[in-house]
């Protein structure tokens, strides 16, 4: 099962719900715009290359369900669900990037059943070329491991976090069917823990050795030579840095401090060409994602809280960012990875 593909047969989105993980492995179907909107809003379907796909699928679902009949109405009803969907998360570029590829592609079209043809095709090709990019991007980042590298990650970058097959992970994965033999640190991703549940998870289905630990602990693990390599995804890339899940850039500092490569592995949907680190808009979560976990109040429940959802890390922390066009090393101007 993908993480998120279109369901041909009742034209719905269906995901696998990731706010279960790993207690239970659902599949869920949003059969509207709003269904999918909340299901981007809590996460059940998160990770920048999956956004991109979620996004697409929803330009694609909103043509489906739109009543119009004429190219003039329907062209604004899909206007009007980009709107919708790309106020749902700010930071990550690729969701943005998956809703104006398909709205941009059904300009082309003659009437409005090309439209809602090409809306689909075109959400599909997003979600295919995603499982192969990844793919080469994995190959590109699996020549920086060595065999018996132990490799630390944040967050989820991996197949859960895409269409399949995962960025940073997927540069593991690589490694790993190149007979390399890689052993992950996986950090636990305070507030929400999508290293602790669903990294962990995603690579003991695979057999790839994973170790769990909590961010706080990144510090010491590095300082005791635990660590080979630092391989992180990533939400949106500027010329000047990388954005991605909060608490990205300690690790980076502390990698810095022990001479430890760290490496960012992300698709060029990824990369904000226009953008500075000044430019970017950092979400914002609900406090309770700190002042509760799983339920259980586990702080005043009336603390003030800050909780951005993403930080960003200077360039010069980045030893390089893998893609699938190669393997970019900073300084390195933003353009080379358009071209
Ligand atoms: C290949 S995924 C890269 C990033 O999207 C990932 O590291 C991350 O920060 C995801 O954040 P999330 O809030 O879970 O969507």
């Amino acid at each position: 099962m993908r993480t998120i593909q279109w369901n041909a047969e009742n034209s719905t989105v269906r995901m696998i719900d990731q706010t279960l993980l790993p207690v239970e492995y659902r599949e869920i179907e949003c059969e509207n715009l709003a269904q999918l909107c909340e299901a981007i809003k809590s996460l059940r379907v998160r990770g920048a290359p999956a956004l991109a796909a979620a996004g697409a699928y929803g330009i694609a679902l909103a043509s489906k369900l739109s009543s119009a009949n004429d190219m003039e109405s329907l062209l604004k009803d899909l206007k009007n669900a980009a709107r919708i969907i790309l106020a749902t998360r700010p930071t990550a570029i690729n969701l943005g990037w998956g809703v104006n590829r398909v709205v941009k592609a059904v300009s082309e079209a003659y009437d409005t059943e090309g439209i809602r043809n090409i809306a689909l095709n075109e959400a599909q090709a997003i979600a295919d070329e995603d499982v192969q990019i990844n793919k080469t991007l994995g190959k590109h980042g699996a020549s920086l491991l060595e065999d018996g590298d132990t490799v630390m990650t944040h967050c989820n970058a991996g197949r859960l976090a895409c269409v399949d097959w995962g960025t940073a992970l997927g540069v593991v994965r690589s490694a790993v069917e190149q007979g390399k033999d890689i052993n992950v640190i996986a950090c636990e991703t305070r507030p929400l823990n999508q290293g602790g549940r669903l990294t962990t998870w995603e690579l003991m289905q695979d057999n790839i050795p994973v170790k769990l630990i909590s961010d706080s602990m990144s510090g010491y693990v590095m300082r005791h030579e635990l660590v080979d390599k630092v391989v992180v995804g990533a939400d949106r890339i500027t010329e000047d840095a990388v954005f991605n899940k909060i608490g990205t850039y300690n690790h980076a500092i502390v990698a810095m401090e022990h001479e430890i490569p760290f490496y960012v592995a992300a698709p060029a949907s990824t990369f904000d060409f226009k953008g500075w680190e000044g430019s970017v808009k950092i979400e914002e979560r609900d406090p309770d994602e700190l002042r509760y976990m799983q339920g259980v109040q586990i702080a005043p429940e009336d603390v003030p809280v800050i909780n951005p959802a993403f930080d960003s890390t200077p360039m010069e922390y980045i030893e390089a960012i893998i893609t699938e066009k190669g393997i970019f090393r900073p300084p390195f101007l933003i353009d080379e990875v358009r071209t």
